[in-house]
């Protein structure tokens, strides 16, 4: 693990205020948080430093707004949920730099906490420009980064922070890269992978090195139609990012020649339109309507996914393999996650998943507690089981 600095070595913060970045891109619906997992484990480091005296104030992103305000991306609704999940006031100021954010810092009572606007309200979060950082800086004493799953991303908050104040991993980062490494540093042979989601563009890439480092990759969801539409299958109207059938057949062209089984749907639930009581079908891969979307995997691929899941001593899952939200979209993830559970019962599987939308799912069916470890991250965790060094962490090791 990279030899970065921890709140151990953080003494005497009363008074102190303590720049913290956290990952609050949780799942939402109708403006209500519907699993409020990262917002839990971000707790142990809050209650920690609020409890030493310091004024917490908390940087996030929620959503990608584009580096600029976005009413339906704002943290707001957030904070009013973090108050109930952590039981403490949590104070807003309407934008992370600037004089809104000034004020509400210099108004901070020592042990307050304060959450600021989304950081990507602004472009140069995600250029880590490094005048928004000094912006962002200019708020705190120090730098303490809480959001691991964030980490993957070079941003001014997640990454430029680190050397402009003194840096220090949270007890969730430090948590999360010390389980990952416990249950995956060296994994149990077969190793199968599971990516589904809907973040195509910006996974997909990842999988170039993960088909080098695991033995099958059954690929779901969203991310499947790209591969699917790559190999020539007719997709219809399914979430499907047609300019990437290049890197979709290169990934395929890698695995065969690393050995890396590549499993994709055999059959799909497929609906004219996405939402609650849609009608739907079941039909072959091969059978999808041009009008019609694939929401989820088929039955058929439950069963292909669960003897794959029977053969591996290792599973790694980013991603539902449908669109879970909506019934009966969630039948594939909740069945595979049921078995994948089962078998990490019986001894016989160490199943590690991550993602803010994954947990969720596993949530929704019920078996979160009965993974060996459940991360709050999900392209973060896919890059670090690449055997990549975070930026975020990379940051924290190289930085002040
Ligand atoms: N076939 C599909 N079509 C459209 N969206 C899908 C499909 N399968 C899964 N999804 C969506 O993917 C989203 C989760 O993707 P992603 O953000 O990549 O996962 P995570 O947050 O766990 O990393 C969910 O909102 C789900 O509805
Ligand atoms: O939700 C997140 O990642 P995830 O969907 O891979 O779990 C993180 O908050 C990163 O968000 P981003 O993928 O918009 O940079």
């Amino acid at each position: 693990m990279p030899d970065f600095k921890t709140l151990d070595d953080l003494n005497d913060i009363a008074g102190k205020r303590v720049l913290v970045r956290v990952d609050l891109n949780v799942p939402m619906k109708d403006g209500q948080v519907t699993d409020a997992t990262r917002i839990e484990r971000i707790a142990p480091t809050l209650t920690e430093l609020s409890d030493k005296g310091a004024k917490v104030i908390l940087l996030a992103h929620f959503g990608r707004p584009k580096g600029k305000p976005d009413p339906a991306a704002s943290l707001q609704p957030i904070a009013f949920a973090a108050e109930t999940t952590l039981d403490r006031r949590i104070h807003f100021a309407a934008d992370c730099i600037g004089d809104a954010a000034a004020n509400a810092v210099a108004e901070m009572a020592d042990g307050d906490i304060l959450l600021l606007e989304n950081t990507r309200f602004h472009a140069g979060e995600e250029k880590n420009d490094r005048d928004f950082a000094r912006a962002l800086a200019a708020n705190g004493d120090i730098y303490v980064n809480d959001a691991f799953s964030a980490a993957h991303r070079a941003h001014a908050s997640t990454e430029g922070l680190a050397h402009l104040l003194p840096a220090y991993a949270g007890r969730t980062m430090q948590a999360e890269l010390e389980a990952l490494e416990k249950g995956l540093g060296d994994p149990a042979r077969p190793v199968l992978a599971i990516v589904g989601g809907a973040k195509v563009s910006t996974k997909i890439d990842l999988l170039m090195n993960l088909v080098k480092k695991v033995d099958a990759l059954v690929i779901g969801g969203g991310m499947a139609n790209t591969f699917l539409a790559a190999r020539g299958t007719e997709v219809g109207k399914s979430l499907c990012e047609h300019d990437l059938a290049p890197t979709a057949k290169q990934i395929m062209i890698e695995a065969a020649e690393s050995g890396c089984a590549i499993i994709l749907p055999v059959d799909a639930v497929v609906a004219r339109e996405f939402k609650a009581g849609a009608e739907s079908e079941i039909v072959a891969i091969e059978a999808v309507p041009a009008d019609g979307m694939i929401l989820d995997v088929g039955p058929q691929s439950v069963v292909k996914i669960n003897e794959w899941l029977d053969r591996a001593d290792t599973v790694v899952w980013n991603g539902p393999l449908g669109a879970f939200e909506i019934a009966p979209f969630d039948a594939a993830t909740v069945a595979a996650a049921r078995h994948a559970a089962h078998r990490t019962g019986e001894g016989l599987l160490v199943s590690v998943a991550g993602g803010g939308d994954t947990v969720a799912a596993l949530n929704h069916a019920g078996v979160a507690d009965e993974f060996s470890y459940v991360s709050t991250a999900g392209g973060a965790f896919l890059e670090w089981m690449e055997g990549k060094v975070l930026p975020g962490v990379e940051a924290l090791a190289t930085g002040r």
